[in-house]
């Protein structure tokens, strides 16, 4: 028995001779922010796209609140309580913040989309989509199309959309891609408030945000995780140093 609320098990996944995912089990429990780090191509977005559903691995397991989801598609993942941010946006530009909203909570409401339009005069729909938008802070642009939003506002409007489907557990991957100073303050301080609504799995090459955040650290390097541990204890590990974080530890 585990308390996590996502777990994977002895994880592998290869592409031909290359092992992306070499034997990864890693564990996310109430409250925490576990932050996968490791320079690039060590697979973390290959382990993540095995927890998400869009990679199948060859062997292992993904556990979801202790439900085994290996094999279920990314839409039952999301019912399961699986709540994810893209490195790419999914957003739909050319609507408003509020119509984006309010198709990730038609989506969590497992209506199909034929009813889109009835369902964006739907009390419940709204009030899910517009609490959402609160919590990130967005509530003065409700109106605004998506494609006037600044790149900070949008990776709000991700989380946001994420947050209608009250998720049990995020997996986010590098949300602080791209984003000035400010705006990484501000997601930095909107997760810091997240975890305790929902764990956080966080892929981030951005070492502040990662040692602001995260309660524990595991370090992918091709393919397998070479340490897990505390913020201090990462920093401190020599062979941390030695594979990733160099001088920035
Ligand atoms: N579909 C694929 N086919 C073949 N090789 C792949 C495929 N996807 C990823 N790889 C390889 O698997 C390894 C892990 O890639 P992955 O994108 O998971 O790394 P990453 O840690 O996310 O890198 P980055 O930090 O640059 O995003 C890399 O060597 C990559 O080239």
């Amino acid at each position: 028995m585990t308390d996590a609320i996502l777990e994977t098990r002895s994880l592998f996944k290869s592409f031909g001779a290359l092992k992306a995912t070499d034997d990864v089990s890693i564990t996310l429990r109430p409250g925490e922010i576990h932050a996968i780090i490791g320079p690039n191509g060590a697979g973390k977005s290959t382990l993540i796209g095995q927890i998400s559903g869009a990679l199948t691995p060859d062997n292992g397991q993904v556990l979801l609140n202790g439900q085994d989801v290996t094999h279920a598609a990314p839409p039952q993942r999301a019912r399961a309580g699986l709540g994810r941010t893209f490195q790419i946006s999914q957003l739909a530009m050319e609507d408003t913040v509020l119509q984006n909203a309010l198709l990730g909570a038609l989506g969590a409401s497992g209506r199909p989309w034929r009813f889109l339009r009835p369902a964006l005069g739907d009390p419940a729909l709204r009030a899910a989509a517009t609490s959402a938008l609160e919590r990130v802070g967005l509530q003065d642009h409700l109106a605004t199309r998506t494609a006037e939003l600044s790149h900070g506002q949008r990776r709000l409007l991700e989380v946001a959309v994420a947050l209608t489907l009250r998720p049990r557990a995020f997996v986010m991957d590098e949300p602080m891609a791209g984003l000035g100073t400010e705006g990484s303050a501000r997601l930095t301080r909107l997760l810091d408030g997240l975890r305790r609504q929902a764990p956080i799995l966080l892929v981030e090459h951005d070492m502040d945000a990662v040692f602001a955040l995260a309660d524990r650290i595991s370090v992918l390097v091709y393919g397998r995780i070479i340490a897990t541990g505390t913020v201090a204890e990462i920093r401190a590990n020599p062979a941390v140093r030695d594979a990733y974080l160099g001088d920035q530890a």
